[in-house]
């Protein structure tokens, strides 16, 4: 696995979202801080995750991570970015078919349910996965970016 430039958010420092950043550094990423990670910045849910996601999408980031309680406010939230892909993953098997079938670009995190030892297993599988040279999946990965246009 190649260290990568990661932009993480989380709207909390609860459970995991007080580890997220450093972990991510301990795997040798570059990373970006946004939300309650970044005291400069607001941390609700949805503008924390819209920044790392915008990161993403406008190449000052090549992955993100995104946080909040559920994880689903914050995968909503990365997703209404043009150009991410943010996948809720709750466990190492998700994270890997994410990365591989559906080249998602950012990995939503629930604080409540990641405990440390599960955040490694995740991020261990998300980074180890390689995107699929399947056509009919990349047919699906490229026919995302068509949906909800026109
Ligand atoms: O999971 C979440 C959003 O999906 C939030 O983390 C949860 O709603 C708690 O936020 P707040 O402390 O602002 O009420």
């Amino acid at each position: 696995m190649c260290p990568v430039k990661i932009s993480v958010s989380a709207d909390m420092l609860d459970g995991i979202g007080a580890d997220i950043a450093e972990e991510l550094r301990k795997r040798g990423h570059e990373v970006l801080t946004h939300g309650a990670l970044n005291p400069d910045e607001s941390s609700d849910w949805a503008r924390a995750s819209e920044a790392a996601a915008s990161d993403v999408a406008e190449g000052r980031a090549d992955q993100g991570v995104v946080c909040c309680w559920t994880g689903t406010g914050a995968s909503i939230a990365a997703n209404k970015v043009p150009g991410v892909r943010a996948a809720l993953c709750t466990d190492p098997y998700t994270a890997q078919g994410a990365r591989r079938w559906n080249d998602a670009n950012v990995l939503a995190l629930s604080l409540r349910l990641t405990s440390l030892p599960l955040l490694d297993e995740i991020l261990d599988a998300w980074f180890a996965a390689d995107v699929t040279e399947d056509e009919d999946d990349l047919a699906s990965i490229d026919h995302l970016a068509e949906i909800g246009r026109g």
